[in-house]
């Protein structure tokens, strides 16, 4: 049977990324991109926006949602101070699954805990499961139906604190419109949009950053 395109960018890693090189393995998706097959990570042009928001807040703990193949979780993994917790949460085993060998290629997997399930399933248990009160940082990158009612869940199960900082992909191209409505006109968000294009293209995109402000 073919193999899909998160097989395909795996090998691709496996080939051109040296082992325990996150940088190598950043690139080495990017060439994938690039040159074979475009796919729907954030890209380096976006990735560079997103390093530098991660590293701004230096967060002690991030949720990412919508893990795909690993590729912003290796970008934020390998900034993050030790000791971090790092939760990312994908619901397509076989995507999970090829997430989870490109970030223990990266030599990362100690730093990330990948929860294979649904964000709405999973943001109410989080508390719970994990022993996390709040996150300093969140980074959506799921459907994009999606972002708006999860961003309520974190309100509603008190997953916020004053300063937490969500970054938000995708939200010119596809586009998330109920969700940037939301953020940008909460009295309890501040947010900021920074443009930029669609990964690998010159099509406009931007990353949208709300801090909560309790
Ligand atoms: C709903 N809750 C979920 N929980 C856990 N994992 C989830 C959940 N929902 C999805 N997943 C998981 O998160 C991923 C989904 C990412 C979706 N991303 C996009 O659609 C997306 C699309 C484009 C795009 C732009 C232009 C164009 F012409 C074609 C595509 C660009 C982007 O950067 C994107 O991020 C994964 F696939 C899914 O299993
Ligand atoms: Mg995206």
């Amino acid at each position: 049977t073919r193999s899909t395109r998160p097989q395909r960018m795996l090998k691709a890693v496996q080939k051109n990324a040296i082992r325990g090189n996150p940088e190598s393995v950043i690139s080495a998706i990017d060439y994938f991109c690039k040159h074979s097959e475009w796919a729907m990570n954030v890209g380096d042009e976006k990735g560079c926006i997103l390093d530098s928001v991660v590293t701004e807040v230096d967060p002690s703990t991030v949720l990412e949602l919508g893990t795909y193949c690993g590729y912003s979780t290796v970008r934020i993994a390998r900034l993050l101070s030790p000791g971090t917790k790092f939760i990312t949460v994908e619901f397509n085993p076989a995507s999970a699954e090829v997430a989870r060998k490109i970030i223990a290629y990266a030599g990362l997997q100690d730093k990330v805990t990948l929860v294979e399930g649904a964000s709405g399933d999973l943001i109410p248990q989080i508390k719970k499961l994990y022993g996390i009160t709040t996150f300093d940082f969140i980074f959506l990158d799921h459907w994009k139906d999606r972002y708006l009612p999860d961003i309520k869940l974190f309100e509603e199960y008190g997953l916020l604190r004053k300063g937490s900082v969500l970054l938000a992909d995708n939200v010119i191209c596809p586009g998330t419109p109920e969700y940037l409505e939301y953020v940008r006109n909460s009295p309890r968000y501040e947010s900021r949009y920074y443009p930029s294009h669609l990964e690998y293209t010159k099509v406009e995109d931007g990353l949208e950053k709300s801090l909560f402000l309790g």
